[in-house]
């Protein structure tokens, strides 16, 4: 389990990391989203003591990471700058490592095989490709056999088979009662991996939900319905919370009123109905418009299919 409590950093004047407080559980993966600059990889270095909190605490399994005697075994970590030698074979990088901890060569095979590199386990790790690259930096964080993994950006530069291969990896961990932590900053790649969200912008917290609470809040987009009597169902389906737009003579987008409540009515009253549909908004879309404020650096204002439908209604 990581547990943060009002976690801060301050780098001079500015605070990059803002009173964050989170947990990640045991038998979830729990995704750390938050777009670029957001805090991410400062947070994840101040779990494994690569950088001091300004102010709060997080503590792995309990203590502060080195507070751990040995601290491979408690949390294997996947960090964007993971130094490793270009010289020594993938083999010869996890021995290393092992020594350090005392873990047995038997543990090393395994992990070369459950990540997958036993053809080229013999390979100098410089000429492995980015994706192999990622494979070796997970075998590296599965070796102490850790309760807590903690990958930052694991699905960075994969190819499909390595997305889903990472995919279903991280799941298998959490099934077998790990606490696990990816960040992204893809918000559909991570709702496929994660059950919990924590999404941050600027340093500072802006949810943490479950994947499928925040799929229901992204889902209300309204109902679009078709019918040659739209005048007649608009003024059956009016009421105090509704709101009812039209784009198009036989055609209107209904909020306040699910599909379910909008067919019954238009059947009670004889009105036919061409389309009745559920109109959702990307996860991607949602995350966006959750995490507008507190993106860095903004592109130029294309105007994105949402906002054009939104117009549009
Ligand atoms: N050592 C440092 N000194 C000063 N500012 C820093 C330092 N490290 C990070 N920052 C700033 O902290 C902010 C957060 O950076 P961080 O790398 O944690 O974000 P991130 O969410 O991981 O972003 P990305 O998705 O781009 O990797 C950025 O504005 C960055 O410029």
């Amino acid at each position: 389990m990581i547990e943060a409590r009002e976690l801060t950093k301050r780098y001079r004047d500015k605070t990059v990391v803002d009173r964050l407080s989170f947990t990640v559980k045991p038998g979830e993966v729990t995704g750390f989203l938050g777009p670029n600059g957001a805090g991410k990889s400062t947070t994840m270095r101040m779990i494994v003591g690569l950088d001091s909190p300004t102010k709060g605490s997080v503590t792995v399994g309990g203590r502060s990471y080195a507070e751990h005697a040995a601290p491979l075994h408690e949390i294997g970590t996947l960090l964007e700058a993971t130094s490793v030698h270009p010289g020594r074979s993938a083999f010869n990088h996890l021995m290393a490592l092992a020594h350090t901890h005392g873990i047995p060569r038997r543990r090393v095979c395994e992990v070369i095989e459950l990540a997958g590199l036993t053809s080229v386990a013999g390979k100098r790790v410089g000429a492995f490709s980015l994706g192999m690259g990622q494979r070796l930096g997970i075998a590296s964080a599965l070796l102490g056999d850790p309760a807590v993994v903690m990958l930052d950006e694991p699905v960075n530069g994969l190819d499909p088979e390595g997305v889903l291969w990472v995919r279903n990896l991280l799941r298998e961990l959490a099934d077998e009662g790990r606490a696990v932590m990816l960040s992204s900053h893809l918000m559909s790649e991570t709702a496929l991996i994660a059950d919990h969200l924590v999404i941050i912008g600027r340093g500072r917290l802006l949810a943490d939900t479950t994947v499928d609470g925040f799929t229901q809040e992204a889902g209300g987009g309204g109902v679009r319905v078709a019918t040659a009597e739209a005048m007649r169902l608009r003024s059956l389906l009016a009421g105090p919370d509704v709101t009812i737009t039209s784009s198009a003579a036989e055609e209107l987008l209904v909020s306040g009123r699910d599909a379910r409540e909008i067919g019954e009515i238009a059947a009670q009253h004889g009105v036919p109905l061409y389309e009745l549909t559920p109109q959702s908004v990307s996860l991607e879309q949602a995350f966006m418009d959750l995490t507008r404020d507190a993106v860095e650096y903004h592109s130029a204002p294309a105007e994105t299919e949402h906002e054009t439908e939104r117009k549009a209604a």
